[in-house]
């Protein structure tokens, strides 16, 4: 496993080993002893499985109280997925990492307690999945406007309008949202 920091501190890209031979391949997805040796001592609660076509945004996501850890990754298709910082006393507050993620580079995403996720599907019938390390609360969870001009996000659109939930269509402005960690 190879574990890889991003511009922001905090978010990873962890590179799983990938066992292949004639029937396939095998990795392992989650070790929590393997991971806590790398320094990322998680407990997960919610294990989560989306399913989504080509074009689809879904965030920018996040919970206040009870913020969520996640760990990432997709099984088939392709994202561009995205973590904002909202830490408080983060010295990149209201900046952003985005990665791709797809059942081609098998790479898991971590984006800790203390930001705003969300991802772009890239192909059709994309399936992404991902731990948690705290339930879901939807009284507590917002979104965060996944256009807001103040955080910029360079989604890979070309031009295209995304297709969003009614309530991703009307996230927060990064100057409304109170940040939580
Ligand atoms: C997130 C979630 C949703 N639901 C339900 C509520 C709703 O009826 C339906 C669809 O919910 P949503 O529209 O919020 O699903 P979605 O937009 O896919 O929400 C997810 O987006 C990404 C970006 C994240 O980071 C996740 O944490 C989560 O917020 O599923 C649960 O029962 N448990 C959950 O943990």
């Amino acid at each position: 496993m190879h574990i890889q920091s991003c511009a922001i501190p905090g978010p990873l890209v962890i590179e799983p080993r990938v066992f292949g031979d004639a029937r396939g391949f095998f990795m392992e997805s989650w070790n929590a002893a393997v991971f806590k040796e790398a320094g990322l001592d998680l407990t997960f609660v919610q294990d989560n499985h989306s399913h989504s076509q080509k074009g689809v945004l879904r965030g920018l996501h996040f919970q206040n109280p009870g913020p969520q850890g996640k760990l990432l990754r997709v099984v088939r298709g392709a994202v561009f997925d995205v973590a904002v910082d909202l830490r408080r006393s983060s010295p990149h507050f209201g900046q952003w990492v985005g990665v791709e993620l797809s059942a081609e580079n098998k790479r898991l995403f971590w984006v800790p307690e203390g930001f705003a996720h969300g991802f772009l599907t890239l192909e059709d019938d994309t399936d992404f999945l991902y731990k948690c390390t705290a339930p879901y609360a939807p009284e507590h969870e917002q979104s965060l406007a996944w256009d807001d001009p103040d955080v910029g996000i360079e989604w890979p659109l070309d031009g295209v309008q995304p297709l969003l939930s009614q309530k991703d269509s009307v996230g927060l402005a990064l100057t409304q949202i109170r940040s939580y960690a």
